[in-house]
């Protein structure tokens, strides 16, 4: 029998990652696996009378769909194959906290979980605790969530047990900071505006939903979370891990302290309210190159003396951060007792519908290797 031949899978949003998953899935059919559910916010293929979706039509077939989209139904049949002693994947690539806090009961119901949703690994510590009880019945897969298709959550994962011990990551953590800064504050100079960057990063599919939550820091922070909660010398003497509040308990600068109410809840009127931040921009810009130094907006997880934060910091013009990167480039370096003096790097595109998409498609594959 192929490996995974019989891997059951759901597809809980299709929007820019969603769609690239579905895609490299029919692409590359070397393990095989049923689609039985695919859902956007509002509609979906019904499993029951779909069942087993025609991949090539795939998109058209939803957008026809008339049925709305129920996850609980989408849950009732893949705990239905579960119980049929087939392997089963929910896979969410929504951005929705209501959708992460399915994960708990999928897990308990037997059914993995595979995500770039960063929103149940960094929020409050019960739903992340939850879903770790959970995961003796199931797995959980979630490597997209820092650094899209870079493997980090992976190597995190290796460091830690196999017993090294993690002193300090450091890096650029979001692929829309990096693209903006990268090209707004160029170690060449530059004199584009900082809103027309931001509109090219959304347009390239760097961006969360909302482009406000990457520029106030949420996401980088949310990644630190993550990763903070995967390395045990930072949980408490109880067990219990350290930043309960999640995200919001990282330290962290905001690039947009001044933001409208309206502008912070839509992507398109925070895009609309921008341009008249490109002034205040532009003087940082102008001072930072007065220094010979360049702005980049990055991240430390310091387990020694137990500090996480997310900052926009000046860098001299020779500065790995300053000289290596382009693009979406995330770096994240791990300084621990084995890699001491020379840390483990890794770089590369940290933002995108492919590369976050192959992440997830990369956790599937390591659901049915043998
Ligand atoms: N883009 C990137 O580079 C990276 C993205 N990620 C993460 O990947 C996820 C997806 O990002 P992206 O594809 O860019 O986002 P999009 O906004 O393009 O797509 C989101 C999809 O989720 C659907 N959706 C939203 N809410 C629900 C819900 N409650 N139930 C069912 N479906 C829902 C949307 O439906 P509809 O189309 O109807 O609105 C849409 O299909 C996010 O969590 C993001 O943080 C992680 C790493 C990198
Ligand atoms: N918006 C995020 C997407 C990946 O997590 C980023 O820019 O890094
Ligand atoms: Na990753």
């Amino acid at each position: 029998m192929e490996p995974g031949k019989y891997l059951q899978v759901a597809v809980v949003g299709v929007g820019g990652v969603g769609t690239q998953v579905v895609e490299q899935l029919i692409a590359n059919p070397i393990y095989g696996f049923q689609l039985v559910a695919l859902t956007s916010s509002k509609r979906m293929l019904q499993p029951t009378k779909d069942l087993c979706i025609n991949p090539i039509a795939w998109k058209d077939a939803l957008n026809a769909s008339e049925t709305p989209v129920d996850l609980s139904a989408v849950t009732s049949t893949l705990q239905e194959l579960v119980k049929q002693g087939k392997k089963a994947v929910f896979i969410d690539n929504t951005s929705s906290q209501d959708v992460a806090e399915m994960y708990p009961a999928l897990l308990s119901a037997g059914i993995n979980v595979i995500t770039p949703n960063k929103k149940a690994f960094s929020g409050e510590a019960g739903l992340y605790q939850a879903i770790v009880q959970a995961s003796r019945s199931g797995r959980y897969l979630h490597e997209s969530t820092v650094g899209a298709g870079l493997p980090i959550i992976s190597t995190l994962r290796d460091l830690v047990e196999t017993g090294d011990k993690v002193v300090k990551i450091e890096g650029v953590f979001s692929g829309t900071m990096s693209y903006i800064f990268n090209n707004f504050s160029a170690v060449e100079g530059s004199d584009e505006s900082f809103s027309s960057i931001v509109k090219g990063a959304r347009a390239q599919g760097y961006t969360e939903p909302n482009p406000a939550d990457d520029l106030n820091g949420a996401d980088v922070a949310r990644k630190l979370t993550i990763l903070a909660r995967i390395i045990p010398e930072l949980k408490d003497e109880q067990g219990n891990f350290p930043l309960l509040h999640g995200y919001q308990s990282v330290e962290t600068t905001s690039l947009i302290q001044d933001a409208p109410a309206s502008a912070v809840s839509n992507g398109d009127e925070f895009m609309k309210w921008l341009p008249e931040q490109d002034a205040h921009f532009s003087q940082m810009r102008e001072q930072a190159a007065k220094e010979g130094s360049v702005l980049r907006y990055v991240g430390v997880v310091d387990v020694k003396n137990k500090v996480v934060k997310a900052e926009l910091a000046k860098y001299p013009k020779t500065h790995p951060f300053a000289t290596s990167l382009g693009g979406s480039d995330n770096i994240i370096m791990f300084h621990t007792e084995r890699y001491g003096k020379r840390p483990l790097i890794v770089q590369g595109a940290g933002a995108g519908n492919d590369v976050t998409a192959m992440g997830v498609v990369s956790d599937i594959l390591k659901l049915i290797r043998p």
